[in-house]
């Protein structure tokens, strides 16, 4: 098993409670799409997974380390093996393609390495092989402020997967893509992810890009977990009740 959530819960200092007793494992291999209104807690629950966000109860074990109990060090080395992907691309514009893919990569050096740039050859090769997996090699010496959002994602991928990471985390991936764009992103996150064998749990709005790319569908609602199960299992009924009461906020 990679990852165990236990009776998770999240109060946030306002006293809204985002999380409460959320429990799930996930193994290996596993593709998992998040659902739930807005508001449900999906954004929480995920970056409680890397703790950008601490949780008030319940514990989190990645490969079996409990990440509440890690120290500042331990952390990083854990958060070295969950990549992110997010919805507003978190690229750095003033910079090239190739540059922000290469990011991926400063979690495994000293601080000075990182500050001036220096890659070794293997690693700009392989940073040119991901950009080839995602069709954005012609890009590499582009500036990203100059690319659209879907070409921007891609380069999200890319710099992502350059992590080497264990487990992907997506957050709202697509969220500010046309929907032909959206179903392209997806098409590549999917393939490469089971190519390079990552984990990878992506919060969705959309419940048929869900439906079309996951094996397994976790419902939040009202930050509770109101469904866990193969993706075939989601039926209508079911969507029509992880949708219930939504709020308009
Ligand atoms: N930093 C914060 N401080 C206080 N409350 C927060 C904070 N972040 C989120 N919340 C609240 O926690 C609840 C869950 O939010 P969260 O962003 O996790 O939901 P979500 O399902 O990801 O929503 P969306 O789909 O709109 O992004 C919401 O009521 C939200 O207002």
């Amino acid at each position: 098993m990679l990852l165990s959530i236990k009776n998770v819960s999240k109060k946030y200092n306002n006293g809204t409670e985002a999380l409460k007793n959320v429990s799930f494992d996930v193994e290996k291999g596993e593709f998992i799409s998040i659902i739930g209104s807005s508001g449900s807690g999906k954004s929480t629950l995920l970056r409680s997974i890397n703790k950008m966000t601490d949780i008030s109860e319940g514990s989190i074990l990645f490969e079996n380390q409990n990440i509440e109990k890690l120290k500042k060090k331990e952390i990083n080395l854990v958060r070295r093996e969950i990549g992110m992907i997010f919805q507003n691309y978190n690229l750095v514009e003033r910079l090239t393609v190739i540059e922000n893919v290469l990011h991926g990569r400063l979690g495994y050096k000293s601080v000075i390495a990182g500050i001036l740039g220096i890659y070794s050859e293997e690693e700009k090769k392989e940073a040119f092989a991901f950009l080839e997996k995602v069709n954005m090699a012609k890009y590499a010496y582009q500036k990203c402020s100059e690319l659209s959002g879907g070409q921007k994602q891609r380069v999200g991928i890319a710099r992502a997967i350059m992590q080497k990471p264990k487990l992907l985390l997506c957050d709202e991936p697509i969220a500010s893509l046309d929907p032909k764009t959206a179903e392209n992103i997806m098409d590549y996150l999917r393939k490469i992810v089971s190519e390079l064998k990552i984990t990878c749990i992506v919060n969705l709005h959309q419940v048929d890009i869900a439906k079309k790319y996951s094996d397994r569908i976790i419902a939040l609602n009202k930050g509770e977990k109101v469904f866990d199960d193969k993706t075939e299992n989601l039926t209508n009924d079911v969507i029509e009740f992880v949708y219930k009461n939504e709020e308009n906020e």
